[in-house]
């Protein structure tokens, strides 16, 4: 079938070099464990790029932009054309990830994968517009099944581009007015919890404005959950297509082996929707950021995930996993440069 490839089975973690990495960390000149978390990030990177000399570059972003028909409900605090007006924006270099991106010298490709307005052709972006936007998952579902294949296929493209290309780092960002909705109604239905709980303001929403898209959300929940449903029909039903390519690009880069840094509140609906499709692929992700999103927290929970960086960042546009970037660069740089206990004649703790 059209999706089978979704089941082929995930590359293998490298224990044997981890187990190294882990053992070269407690000769360096330091108290074993004081550089933290630094060090389980260059750990996990030896793991996963299976070598002693693990390191994030080159890092790629895919950033999926599209329209959600959900936003026609009043979810969002900002217009549906903000969607194509940040497509241009982010191409010309003037959004958040478009600075980080330059900033950090990464490699980023930006989809259009169906906005509203058909913006033509836009230096910089790649057009796979799958319609003009998701149907509103409040009245009908999100994609079709075709919809949904092409969205995952264009993941899995990207990453294996990705991956020809030479890159040793996956990150997936999105932008699209009402995003965060679909993102909830996904997590609700995935964890089986009350949308009263996951939802939250997104670009700002007020109390009432929080409790009328928890409302949405439920009639969507109502509408389109059964007990029988698979993780892939919730994603078709309840996803849109920036969360459908994110979760093939996930799926594709575990079974190549392509480590992956998982951004904010909707890349992590992403995230698990692709763990629940195929639980191994969780072994090649590392969490960027709790994002202030209130949902979040249950996401992680359900994923086992500690994000490293706790920055009350809401962004997503795959700011917060460019924001982790040099701090796994400097977790490298100190894993290959640092001296041994031996080499530099220090002597290593008694007993
Ligand atoms: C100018 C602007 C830039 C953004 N970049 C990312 N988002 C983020 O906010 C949106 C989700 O929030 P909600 O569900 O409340 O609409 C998505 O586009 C997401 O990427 C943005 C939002 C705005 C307004
Ligand atoms: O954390 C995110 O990704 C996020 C939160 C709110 C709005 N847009 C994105």
């Amino acid at each position: 079938m059209l999706l089978d490839w979704l089941n082929a089975p995930c590359h293998a973690i490298d224990h044997a070099t981890a187990a190294a990495a882990r053992a070269h960390q407690d000769q360096l000149t330091k108290p074993r464990g004081s550089l933290g978390r630094l060090e389980e990030m260059a750990i996990r990177l030896a793991g996963m790029q299976g070598t002693a000399t693990p390191s994030p570059d080159p890092v790629r972003i895919l950033q999926f932009v599209s329209d959600h028909g959900v936003a026609a409900e009043g979810v969002s605090c900002f217009p549906r054309e903000v969607t194509v007006q940040m497509l241009h924006n982010i191409a010309q270099g003037g959004a958040a990830v478009s600075v980080m991106a330059k900033a950090i010298d990464a490699v980023m490709e930006i989809f259009d994968l169906g906005i509203a307005v058909d913006p033509g052709p836009v230096v910089g972006v790649r057009s796979e517009r799958l319609g003009a936007g998701t149907g509103n998952i409040a009245h009908e579902a999100a994609m079709t099944e075709e919809q949904l294949a092409a969205a995952l296929t264009i993941g899995r493209t990207a990453v294996e581009r990705a991956v020809a290309e030479g890159a040793r780092l996956l990150i997936c960002g999105e932008m699209g007015i009402g995003n965060t909705t679909p993102a909830t109604a996904l997590a609700c239905a995935l964890l089986d919890l009350e949308p009263t709980l996951l939802t939250g303001p997104g670009t700002g929403l007020d109390a009432p404005g929080i409790a009328h898209k928890a409302q949405v959300i439920a009639s969507a929940l109502q509408r389109h959950v059964e007990a029988t449903s698979t993780p892939l029909e919730l994603l078709r039903r309840l996803g849109g297509f920036d969360i459908a390519a994110s979760a093939g690009a996930f799926i594709r880069a575990a079974q190549l082996g392509l480590p992956i840094l998982v951004d904010g509140f909707i890349i992590s609906a992403a995230a698990l929707v692709a763990v629940r499709i195929q639980p191994n692929v969780r072994d090649w992700m590392l969490f960027a950021h709790g994002s202030a999103e209130p949902g979040h927290r249950h996401m992680m929970a359900a994923l086992n995930a500690d994000p490293y960086l706790h920055l009350q960042m809401r962004l997503g546009e795959a700011t917060g996993g460019a924001t982790l970037v040099p701090l796994l660069r400097l977790a490298c740089v100190v894993h290959q440069q640092m001296a041994t206990f031996e080499t530099a004649g220090v002597s290593s703790a008694a007993g």
